[in-house]
């Protein structure tokens, strides 16, 4: 029974829990024992399929028609779903396809491709293929690879140490898995399965595991430690560990024999591997319980978006909806209007001075609203121009304003705010043209345009806003837009709610813009390049393209960002912005990553371009805005 359905583990999304087992001739007991009765509630088994004293050259007549090969029982003693979802297939530990012995390694891939295509035959979901023997790999993944190549249906799962911890000279594991799935190219049925021993590597080692296709955790019993009352349980890193698996749909495997309670007087294996169940399940349902804007956006986790282009295209009202639904952003630009209304007209001159305030990109109204309210809570006196281009939201800001009665208060004009003859001068702009990269909807070109009307002492909210880049790992993505089969997505920027990545150095502020501007001629044109240091306990790992975020400052104190380690509390609006890599790039513990960003422009568009020059030179992605631009 999964986790979720577990009493008082009642959460949104299930996770499963299997066993690992020995080979047995009598797969329908064994599927029983551990996964039906009272002696085991596993959700399914993670069992070898061939007797595991078989060789192919030792069978004589292997091939003749009255040959049966060692199979558990025949395809009749399951189900046929009970094969999909109760059984991963575990290929045979003894096979070494790179073995120096000819014999063993000949029949280690005959042993290979009859385990498959029986596996393929019963249309189980996943098999283990077992680690391999040294990091020379080769011709164990060029026969993973065929079988990869030929048959889509099954997911293949390596099984990776987690930490390498039985040779005198450990090596980092991280470097087996990356070869093989190199010499794969990246095939997305190609996962990981890790296995957790009592030596955790470090916390930085750790997370890159995070942004890798892991699909399945398998923890020994030998990392449990007894309670007083000989129950199982597992030490604050491994907890810790397990619940981040947990959040990131991996499945937990259990692993070899129990060790505790084993004091009951009937106890059999069985009931002592339930105790570590048990405890799992426990441990499932103490994570936090997703907030209802989690649950809302689970849906959301990887998935790539075009980024919107509020300047070139018109906002559809659902688009509006989605961005009004964020209150912490209205809360805080009213925060910032009431200060800035409070900094330029002092108390004893509230009832006399009316400030003009316009809204730039008014949308829907909802900053005119804030501003409204900003006033109100102040005690200031307000003019207010909503200026906003797109001819739909204007409709509803005369509806709005009509409504609540702002007619002698508010003036909408329907116009671009870059070619808007003002009447009079603003003594405060305010606009929200602000993508996930800050500068992407094109805030600066506007709002260069929108200066014209604000006086030489008026203030600008956002005053600021600051670009900021960061290296990930994320296979997931990478192979999302690898499928699209176009190398011209490898250009392209993504709005994507990241949750599978690991980032791999903090972020580093990359372009900033500044309102208002008078004292030089616009430049929105910038260049930067940045190196990124891995932390030294990372080991080595693998970039696949840089998270994006921004920071802005409203006015004075008062600040919004996405950027992980200085997000606003609670706000959703923006997701990150991905730009990928065509190639992904190895990177070792002391040698920098240096990433060049450059933002262009000519008379019709704005665009990225990026590239790598440490540890290796990448190509240039994006070279004239060809696949991704943002049209003015
Ligand atoms: C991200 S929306 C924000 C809407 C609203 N201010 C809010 O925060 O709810 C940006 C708005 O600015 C408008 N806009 C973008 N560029 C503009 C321009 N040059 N002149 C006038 N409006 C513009 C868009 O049509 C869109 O309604």
């Amino acid at each position: 029974m999964p986790f979720a359905e577990r009493k008082g583990c009642e959460k949104s999304d299930s996770k499963f829990c299997g066993v690992e087992t020995d080979f047995s001739d009598d797969f329908r007991s064994l599927l029983s024992f551990n996964c039906d009765t009272d002696h085991g509630r596993f959700d399914f088994v993670l069992v070898p399929l061939m007797n595991p004293s078989y060789r192919p050259s030792l069978v004589e007549g292997i091939n003749s028609e009255t040959q049966v090969l060692p199979f558990a029982g025949s395809d009749l003693v399951l189900a046929p779903l009970e094969w999909r979802c109760r059984v991963t297939g575990k290929i045979s530990s003894w096979i070494d396809l790179d073995a120096k012995d000819e014999t063993l390694r000949l029949d280690s891939e005959t042993t290979l491709k009859q385990e498959i295509a029986w596996a393929k035959h019963l249309s189980l979901r996943s098999c283990l293929l077992p680690t391999p023997k040294t990091t020379s790999c080769a011709n164990y993944a060029r026969c993973v690879n065929q079988i990869l190549k030929g048959y889509t249906e099954m997911e293949l799962w390596l099984r990776i140490p987690l930490m390498d911890s039985d040779s005198e000279d450990p090596k980092d594991s991280w470097e087996l898995w990356n070869s093989f799935r190199l010499l794969c190219d990246h095939d997305s049925s190609l996962s990981v399965a890790l296995d957790v021993q009592n030596m955790l590597p470090s916390e930085n080692a750790l997370g890159r595991w995070f942004g890798e296709s892991v699909k399945a955790a398998i923890i020994s019993t030998q990392c449990f430690l007894p309670t007083t009352q000989w129950y199982p349980y597992l030490l604050k890193n491994h907890q810790k560990l397990i619940t981040r698996f947990f959040h990131h749909d991996v499945q937990v495997i259990v692993s070899g024999k129990p060790v505790f309670n084993l004091q009951k007087d009937s106890v059999n294996v069985t009931e002592g591997m339930q105790a570590y169940l048990d405890y799992l399940s426990n441990l499932f349902c103490k994570m936090e319980p997703f907030s209802a804007q989690e649950l809302k956006e689970v849906i959301h986790r990887d998935r790539l978006h075009t980024p919107l282009q509020p300047l070139k295209e018109n906002l559809e009202a659902h688009s509006y909806e989605m961005i009004e639904r964020d209150s912490v952003k209205y809360t805080q630009y009213q925060r910032a209007i009431a200060k800035a209304l409070e900094e330029r007209v002092p108390n004893e001159k509230a009832s006399e001075l009316t400030t003009v305030l316009m809204v730039v990109g008014a949308g829907r109204g909802a900053l005119v609203r804030a501003s409204l309210q900003a006033a109100k809570d102040t005690g200031r006196k307000l003019k207010v121009y909503a200026v906003e281009k797109n001819p739909y939201a204007v409709v509803t800001l005369h509806y709005m304003v009509k409504k609540r009665g702002w007619e002698g208060i508010v003036t909408i004009i329907s116009c671009d705010m870059r070619f808007w003859s003002a009447p009079e001068k603003a003594d405060i702009l305010v606009s929200e043209l602000l993508g996930s990269f800050g500068d992407n909807e094109l805030s600066p070109e506007c709002l260069d345009g929108a200066q014209r009307f604000l006086k030489l002492d008026g203030i600008s909210i956002p005053s600021s806003y600051t670009s900021f880049i960061q290296p990930i790992t994320t296979s997931k993505l990478y192979n999302t837009v690898k499928s699209i089969n176009s190398l011209s997505h490898f250009s392209t920027a993504y709005s994507v709610k990241l949750h599978s990545v690991a980032r791999l150095a903090p972020s580093q502020p990359l372009f900033t813009f500044k309102h208002p501007e008078f004292s030089r001629k616009p430049n929105n044109k910038r260049y930067k390049n940045l190196r990124f240091n891995l932390p030294s306990d990372t080991g080595s790992a693998l970039v696949h393209g840089f998270a994006g975020y921004f920071e802005t400052v409203l006015y004075g104190d008062v600040h919004l960002s996405i950027e992980p380690t200085t997000a606003t509390p609670n706000m959703f609006g923006w997701y990150p912005i991905f730009f990928p890599l065509m190639k992904p790039v190895e990177v070792h513990p002391k040698s920098p990553i240096e990433a060049h960003f450059w933002r262009c422009s000519d008379s019709t568009k704005v665009w990225y371009e990026w590239s790598l020059s440490l540890p290796t030179l990448s190509p240039i992605h994006n070279p004239n805005g060809s696949s991704y631009s943002m049209g003015l």
